[in-house]
């Protein structure tokens, strides 16, 4: 599969292209392109977005300090070593990535600070949820999650409000140090809590998918792929006509 992948500054004044191209038939690979690096904003409050006008789906990657946002983007978009992200410093900027390997297939992920004040005043939250596809909160599943979750239902709240049609998805992460019915066992609960708190305020309609997650195995790539594939809007109808296809195939 052919890909390419451009890289923007978000404030649009130093715009750095970088394309990769390969070959691989691997759908997982087809999001990654090697070694290019995202580009990050150091103005975090009140940014413009030059790109608004464009029709690429966003993900926005958020979560608190060190749940492991940057780590999951090294890994599954630059070919990043799992140990590698050991050594990753703390984001302090937005940085915003263009992924596109096919017209079916392209966005923008924007991997937020843990430590933003997102709510501040002066941010302009409204511009950034109004634009989005996809907001991917990322929880460690290894760390004390009750703020994590406060966080997560401030998070989804502002942003349901703004843009009801956001796809919620939650990555319970760093799953990789748990025994398997310990990760079920947290799934329920951070499950539980997360709606739980939802229907106190009234917002169940608010609909949350969770996956277990974690950079040292597939379990990342598949969580990622279904999450670009649900804003992927002609996948119900290629479904179809590859059903098509298949039952007039003479080998079926
Ligand atoms: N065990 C384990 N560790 C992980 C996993 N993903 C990330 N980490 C580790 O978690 C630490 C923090 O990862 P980062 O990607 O820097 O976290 P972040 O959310 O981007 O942090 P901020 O930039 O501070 O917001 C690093 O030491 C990573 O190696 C995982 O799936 N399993």
């Amino acid at each position: 599969m052919t890909s390419a992948r451009k890289n923007n500054e978000v404030d649009g004044e130093n715009e750095a292209l970088s394309f990769d191209y390969y070959d691989d038939d691997d759908d997982f690979d087809a999001f990654t392109d090697g070694d290019g690096d995202c580009s990050c904003d150091g103005g975090v409050l009140g940014f413009s977005d030059p790109f608004s006008s464009e029709v690429k789906p966003r993900i926005l990657l958020m979560g608190l300090r060190r749940s492991g946002k940057s780590s999951i983007q090294k890994v599954v978009f630059h070919k990043m070593s799992p140990n590698e992200t050991l050594f990753l410093e703390s984001t302090n900027k937005i940085c915003r990535e263009d992924v596109s390997n096919s017209s079916f297939v392209s966005f923008q992920i924007w991997d937020f600070p843990g430590q933003i004040d997102f709510f501040d005043p002066t941010f302009d939250y409204e511009m950034i949820f109004r634009g989005t596809g996809a907001l991917i909160f990322v929880i460690d599943s290894q760390d004390d999650y009750v703020e994590a979750l406060s966080r997560l239902h401030l998070t989804v709240t502002r942003a349901y409000k703004v843009n009801p049609d956001i796809n919620f998805e939650v990555f319970i992460h760093k799953v990789d140090g748990l025994s398997d019915d310990h990760k079920i066992e947290k799934q329920r609960d951070i499950h539980k809590r997360a709606n739980d708190d939802l229907a106190d305020a009234g917002l169940e309609r608010i609909h949350l998918s969770f996956y277990l997650t974690s950079i040292y195995d597939h379990s990342i790539f598949e969580a990622f792929s279904k999450v670009v594939q649900k804003l992927i809007p002609q996948l119900p109808t290629l479904e179809n006509l590859l059903n098509i296809f298949i039952s007039l195939s003479p080998f079926y």
